[in-house]
């Protein structure tokens, strides 16, 4: 089943056409990479399904349901989460105050609820509804083998560490579909096995995970499926052995070296 999908999905800056009618699916409970070389528009591709940006033309689809130029809040409700290219986790923050910032993403604060209950009603509501997402992102920590570290500022982490943070926190607000934008960048060679075990772990969870990535064995290893942007368009989508043989894709950008 398809999750989600772009049809014909354009982003022009000025002159520049950074995303050119771009049809993109991705498939339920797979892992999706998105690779190309720099500038070929991955990153605006993902702002613009993820409502950072909004489209110049064609149209965005989740779960069927046409959601182009939502807004990110509403987007992230309808069970779309994301991470950035750069951290940017709340470093002066704990590690689960900063897991539990992403759960108020999602939840917002009932503000207006707040007229109808006395103070006290309220604040014992508040209270209730803070241990339990406190609770949920001890939980999401566990599963990131971070349980014991939930106290440590943020930015007393090791950086492979503070990176799968931030994918902590993007599931605290429970989505269906995953965006990463490039989560190995930075990383060693341990730090990225890690991280490949981890984004394997997140799929068997159900989630549907879409990466954009620089690091071919990363994707190659854990991408079900790869689609390849290319100035702004779509030069080809198919399994990992499609893509690595693909003569256009090697030439435009994973080279001659590639077996
Ligand atoms: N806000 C903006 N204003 C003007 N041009 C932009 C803007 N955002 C992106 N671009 C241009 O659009 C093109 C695509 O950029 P984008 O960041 O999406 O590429 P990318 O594939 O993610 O690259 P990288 O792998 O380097 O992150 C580039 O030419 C970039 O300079």
């Amino acid at each position: 089943m398809i999750l989600l999908e772009t049809e014909a999905l354009t982003r022009a800056y000025g002159g520049v056409i950074a995303v050119n009618k771009v049809d993109f699916q991705v498939e339920s409970g797979l892992i999706t990479g998105l690779i190309g070389p720099n500038g070929a528009g991955k990153t605006t591709l993902f702002n613009n399904v993820t409502g950072l940006d909004v489209p110049s033309a064609g149209k965005v689809f989740f779960n069927q349901k046409n959601i182009t130029g939502f807004p990110a809040h509403t987007i992230c409700r309808m069970g779309i989460a994301r991470t950035f290219q750069n951290i940017r986790l709340f470093k002066e923050l704990t590690v689960v105050e900063n897991v539990m910032i992403g759960r108020h993403f999602k939840t917002g604060k009932s503000e207006t609820k707040g007229r109808f209950l006395n103070a006290v009603n309220s604040y014992i509501h508040l209270k209730a509804e803070e241990e339990q997402i406190y609770e949920r992102a001890c939980d999401w920590l566990d599963f990131f083998e971070m349980g014991s570290m939930k106290n440590e500022l943020a930015k007393n982490l090791p950086y492979g560490r503070q990176r799968e943070l931030e994918i902590a926190r993007a599931l605290a607000t429970d989505p269906k579909l995953l965006f990463l934008d490039e989560p190995a960048a930075g990383m060693n060679p341990q730090e990225t096995d890690h991280l490949m075990a981890t984004i394997r772990k997140i799929r068997d969870l159900g989630i549907t995970v879409v990466l954009i990535e620089h690091d071919m064995k990363l994707v190659m290893n854990i991408c079900d499926s790869i689609t390849v942007l290319n100035y702004g368009q779509k030069l080809a989508q198919g399994t990992p052995r499609e893509i690595k043989h693909n003569p256009s894709v090697i030439e435009a950008y994973l080279g001659k070296e590639e077996e």
